[in-house]
């Protein structure tokens, strides 16, 4: 099968969170299985470039309508780590992709309308006629709504969409301008409720909503997360969309690329191992703590938080775990990049109040290579949501025997099995520590339950370590369950 993906990330080239990972890594187990994939991305300014090869130009002048008159892109093309890569770089003032970010301006919806316009006119110009194109998150909600409302009549019919929503809170809003700007004009027609009017604001137009109306099936990222969004307040007003289009909703559960995150073959951390070669994990906790300037103390554990600092990470538990932590003699590191400014404020006040602490360490940014350094080095990782659509890591931790303590919502429900208490899985199937209210008595008590197990019961906590790593989250199911999707509605 000949598959394209639309998305705003790949990883490691753009990265800003999971989004990128479950596009390379899907786009990758896709092409083990024998398919065709291209990926098309907008060429930020600030991506990684040193992570592409080859990259050259592959379309001069693409004329992409806009406004009623047209706006010349260059389309480059290059490796990231073995998937081909198109780049769109427009030639407009707008500058719509030198930022120097890549979310967070004023005109994003204009950008990513404009990015969604550009990839099906670069798919029309150059002949592509994939049989699935895939596109993820509101940035690329426009997706289907323009090819089914224009392309479809300019040679692309046979074309199906599948749009993954990775995160429900972002949905993309805008005015008419973007009918205008995109050539979708008819306003009447689009501001409706059963297209793209918002479902709570008559007078703007959403583009998740356009994502999930006209794409031939829609899914997020986990199954109970899937539920949550349909029945529950997880799908932030798009919960009756979903219910009206249910018969082309699904949860498909990420995987995780064992190439890149696996602590048997991970070129970022100085101790290889595996379950059998458990015991070489602690030399990561040293290598850590040398990096990180704390204290060597055999009688702490070590706790850490990898994420993204925003509301829906649960920040307030986040802040407060540093401190139970710390009351429990306990070790933390935080790794976290925070674009909200009060919140970026508030842990770089903490930063700098824990600066001398021997026992803790916050690290503010995005750096990649250190979070696998933190995933080998830490015994526990704490993942304490206020929602989560699916969550990679506390994937990610389990492969690499740091049991996670998590807030049971959304993926983590359907990836993490609480030690004590759960019902479902017999004791030796179980895997961390869940807690399910968003007080700081309910995530005290299931740290409290992790701390207590890795100092008085070591052989325990070595056991549960082992049945997390046993394990297998790769993609090798959740590529199955895509091309089970694709092949549906290629056939439909
Ligand atoms: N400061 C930092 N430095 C280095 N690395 C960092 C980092 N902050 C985060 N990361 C990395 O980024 C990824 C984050 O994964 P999450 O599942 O938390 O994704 P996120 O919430 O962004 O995305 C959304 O999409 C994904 C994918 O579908 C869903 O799993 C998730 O629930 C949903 O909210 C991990 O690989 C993590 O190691």
């Amino acid at each position: 099968m000949y598959i394209v993906q639309v998305a705003s990330e790949c990883a490691p080239v753009i990265k800003a969170g999971g989004l990128g990972d479950v596009v390379y890594g899907l786009s990758r187990e896709l092409e083990i299985r024998g398919n065709t994939v291209e990926i098309i991305l907008p060429m930020y300014d600030c991506m990684r470039y040193d992570h592409i090869w080859g990259l050259h130009e592959a379309y001069r002048d693409l004329s992409v309508p806009w406004y009623g008159a047209a706006i010349r892109c260059d389309v480059f093309c290059g490796w990231v780590h073995g998937r081909l890569c198109f780049f769109i770089q427009p030639k407009s003032q707008d500058n719509f992709f030198n930022r120097g970010i890549y979310y967070g301006a004023s005109d994003d919806n204009m950008r990513f309308a404009f990015f969604s316009k550009a990839a099906l006119e670069f798919l029309l110009r150059t002949n592509k006629r994939p049989d699935v194109i895939h596109c993820h998150d509101w940035q690329t909600g426009l997706v289907p709504v323009m090819l089914y409302e224009i392309y479809k009549w300019h040679g692309m019919a046979n074309q199906r969409v599948l749009f993954t929503i990775h995160n429900f809170k972002h949905q993309g809003i805008g005015g008419v301008d973007i009918l205008w700007a995109t050539g979708l004009n008819n306003e009447e027609y689009y501001f409706q409720y059963d297209r793209l009017q918002d479902n709570f604001n008559p007078f703007v137009l959403n583009f998740m909503k356009g994502g999930i109306v006209y794409a031939n099936h829609v899914n997020t990222v986990s199954p109970h997360h899937a539920w949550e969004a349909h029945y529950g307040s997880e799908g932030y007003g798009l919960g009756h969309t979903l219910h009206t289009h249910s018969y082309k909703f699904s949860g498909i559960l990420n995987g995780v690329d064992y190439d890149i995150w696996n602590p048997e073959i991970d070129k970022y951390i100085p101790a290889k191992y595996t379950a059998e070669t458990l015991e070489n994990k602690v030399k990561n906790k040293k290598a850590l703590r040398d990096r990180l300037g704390l204290r060597h103390d055999p009688e702490k554990p070590l706790i850490c938080y990898i994420g993204r600092l925003d509301e829906q990470k649960g920040v307030h538990l986040v802040h407060h775990a540093i401190y139970h932590a710390l009351l429990r003699g306990v070790q933390f590191v935080l790794l976290g990049s925070a674009t909200e400014r009060g919140i970026n404020d508030w842990f770089w006040h903490e930063k700098n109040f824990l600066y001398s602490n021997p026992d803790a360490h916050l690290e503010l940014g995005f750096n990649e290579e250190l979070s696998h350094l933190i995933y080998a080095g830490a015994d526990m990782i704490v993942v304490p949501s206020n929602f989560e659509p699916c969550g990679l890591t506390q994937m990610i931790g389990l492969k690499y025997g740091t049991v996670p303590i998590v807030r049971g919502v959304g993926g983590l429900v359907n990836t993490v099995f609480d030690r004590d208490y759960d019902e479902n899985h017999p004791p030796e199937k179980r895997n961390g520590y869940v807690f399910q209210h968003t007080d700081f008595q309910a995530l005290e008590s299931a740290m409290d339950r992790a701390i207590g197990l890795w100092r008085y019961y070591p052989e325990e906590f070595e056991k549960l370590v082992l049945q997390g790593m046993a394990y297998d989250y790769s993609w090798k199911d959740p590529g199955a369950a895509y091309l089970g999707v694709y092949e549906y509605i290629r056939h439909r």
